[in-house]
């Protein structure tokens, strides 16, 4: 029944699809679309940029044999302990005498030395209460509680507060990022006194006045004093500007810190001013695609070269070396190198 329908309906079928076959041939072909002529652009990618060498990648170039790097756990542990804690400016002094304990050990001692040397007959219960009394002559007792210290010093103008502000306010949560903890300002010289920032009391951070130019004899000696005497130290940060080089200064205070055998990292600031100095922003401009490779080369060579002529790398035991930039260029989108300054700082507090 179906084959004799088929039979019936061939000459039809043939016939529909051969008017169909007429109808599309007769179609004219649809004219070509003319390409708009686009002129030709010089290189728009920033692609290269992400290339250009990271300050952490830097500090895995500079790392001593003898220093492991940080894993993954603690950098998370550093962060969050960092994001996380309250921070607190607890005291600004000009003298090391005025660091709220410090002042507590002098007065107290003094008292007790005022009672041992009073007349025996003449001492009342009035005068012993007085000098075993636990009263702290007006200082506020949390700043009295032993904590590990951290201290960041250097020349003037070399950075200190801003890494201060970079490494304590980081990412915090609900924290603008431009917060200012510690105050920043181009003019050489603008911090006077020991800053003290109490974090999560768990650990302070005591920025510094710097020395060299502009510095001042008076402050200097705060710092050194505190270098000295300071038990509750655990770490000092060397900062130097990558622009200016290793100094003369800084390697006399490294030999101080050598000497009294403190525990100290050498961290490069600046270094978004080094990445721009070696971009060929003139052949860019012009369109060409910068050679990330030599730009890369350049870069470590020149850290190599100021590592060299300083003799930091030859010292019995070589410090931690890290590089980090507080601000940011074209070049240099974000503020890097703050992760492992965090956990080192951490680690030789006793908290990673
Ligand atoms: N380009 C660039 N500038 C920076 C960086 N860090 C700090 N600066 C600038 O350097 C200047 C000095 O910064 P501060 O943080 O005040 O330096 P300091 O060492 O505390 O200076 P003193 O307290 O005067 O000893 C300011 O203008 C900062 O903005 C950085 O990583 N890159
Ligand atoms: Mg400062």
């Amino acid at each position: 029944m179906i084959s004799r329908s088929i039979t019936v309906f061939k000459p039809l079928i043939s016939r529909r699809c051969a008017s169909i076959d007429y109808l599309v041939s007769a179609i004219p072909p649809l004219p070509k679309p003319v390409q708009p002529k686009i002129p030709i652009q010089p290189q728009k990618s920033k692609e290269w940029i992400k290339e250009i060498i990271a300050p952490s990648k830097l500090n895995e170039i500079f790392k001593a044999p003898e220093y492991q790097q940080f894993t993954t756990p603690e950098i998370t542990k550093s962060q969050t302990f960092f994001n996380n804690s309250k921070v607190e400016l607890e005291w600004t002094l000009a003298d090391y005498d005025e660091i709220p304990d410090v002042k507590y050990e002098r007065l107290s001692k003094a008292r007790q030395e005022r009672y041992e040397e009073m007349d025996p007959y003449n001492k009342t219960e009035y005068d012993e209460t007085i000098a075993n009394s636990k009263k702290s002559f007006g200082i506020n007792p949390r700043h009295l509680r032993p904590l590990p210290e951290v201290l960041i010093m250097g020349h003037t103008n070399v950075g200190k507060s801003s890494l201060v502000n970079s490494l304590l306010v980081g990412n915090k949560k609900g924290v603008n990022k431009s917060a200012e903890l510690a105050y920043v300002s181009s003019r050489a010289g603008y911090t006077k006194t020991l800053n003290c920032f109490n974090i999560g009391s768990k650990l302070r951070f005591v920025d510094s006045p710097g020395y060299g130019r502009f510095g001042d004899d008076k402050q200097g000696k705060a710092v050194i004093d505190y270098i000295s005497h300071r038990t509750q130290l655990k770490k000092v940060l060397v900062l130097v500007d990558s622009v200016e080089g290793v100094k003369e200064e800084d390697m006399y205070i490294v030999d101080h810190l050598v000497n009294e055998g403190v525990p100290f990292d050498l961290v490069f600031t600046k270094v978004d001013q080094v990445i721009y100095k070696f971009i060929p922003r003139k052949s860019i401009k012009q369109g060409s695609q910068p050679d990330v490779e030599k730009i890369n080369e350049n870069i470590v060579n020149y850290y190599k070269e100021i590592l060299f002529d300083s003799n930091t790398l030859e010292m019995a035991l070589s410090p931690r070396i890290f590089f980090t930039n507080a601000r940011v260029n074209k070049y240099v989108p974000e503020a890097f190198g703050t992760k492992e300054i965090r956990c080192s700082v951490l680690q030789n507090c006793g908290l990673l």
